[in-house]
């Protein structure tokens, strides 16, 4: 499987990246330290969806940056992303696994401490803790995780875990120490003036914290 780093992990959203360019927000947001990146993208026809993944894979697989697509196995394929994220109204977890192949890296989105534990029974690689807090970018979801939700759906996962919602420079560190392997973030990058530096100042902060939980 393409080996994947989850610590700064950046979920697109053009509506929120106040009128520039998807290519740009995600070019910028790589300077800064983003290790990661999900084409997310709710408004689209199935071509503009494609063409803006192939746009996406010609950017990033030089910088040996993982791509993901959301939801869209179809498009993940049609572009030879690096992998499909999906949630528990998306595709069935095994029928994403077996077309997408045991090499690509496939996300599953955990709503509750349930969902979170019935995720060790699934050959995911990665878990999406949804929300642990409050945002405006997504509003369809359950109950908020919050800190000790977080602490707890990272202690019972077998699986590495990414935190998401309402992630902040403000709460990013308590995010990291709450055990998650790294942060999900849509308008902490995107909807920033600066997005580079956005990422950087996030980067700094989680990398900081890590450390020092371990020491
Ligand atoms: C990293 C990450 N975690 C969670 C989600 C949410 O996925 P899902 O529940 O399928 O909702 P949509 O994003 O499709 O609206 C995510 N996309 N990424
Ligand atoms: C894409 C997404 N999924 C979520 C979930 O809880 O499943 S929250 C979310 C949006 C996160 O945006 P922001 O960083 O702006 O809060
Ligand atoms: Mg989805």
């Amino acid at each position: 499987m393409t080996s994947f780093d989850l610590s700064l992990y950046l979920v697109t959203d053009r509506e929120l990246s106040k009128g520039r360019s998807l290519s740009y927000i995600v070019e910028e947001a790589v300077k800064g330290g983003v290790t990661m990146v999900q084409l997310r993208e709710k408004d689209c026809t199935t071509r503009e969806f494609y063409e803006l993944g192939m746009r996406m894979k010609a950017l990033l697989s030089p910088l040996s940056i993982p791509l993901i697509i959301n939801d869209r196995l179809d498009i993940a394929l049609a572009v030879d992303a690096d992998g499909l994220h999906i949630g528990q109204s998306d595709m069935p977890w095994q029928v994403a696994r077996r077309i997408l192949g045991k090499d690509k890296i496939l996300g599953l989105s955990v709503e509750t401490m349930q969902q979170a534990e019935e995720a060790n029974r699934m050959d995911v690689d990665y878990i999406g803790i949804s929300p642990v807090f409050a945002t405006l970018t997504k509003t369809d979801t359950l109950q908020l995780f919050g800190l000790n939700g977080l602490k707890e759906a990272t202690s019972l996962s077998r699986h590495p875990a990414v935190a998401i919602g309402g992630i902040n420079l403000q709460n990013a560190a308590q995010v990291v120490n709450s055990g998650a392997d790294g942060i999900a973030v849509v308008s902490a990058i995107a909807s920033v003036d600066n997005p580079r530096q956005a990422a950087r100042e996030l980067k700094l902060t989680i990398k900081k914290e890590v450390p020092n939980e371990m020491e």
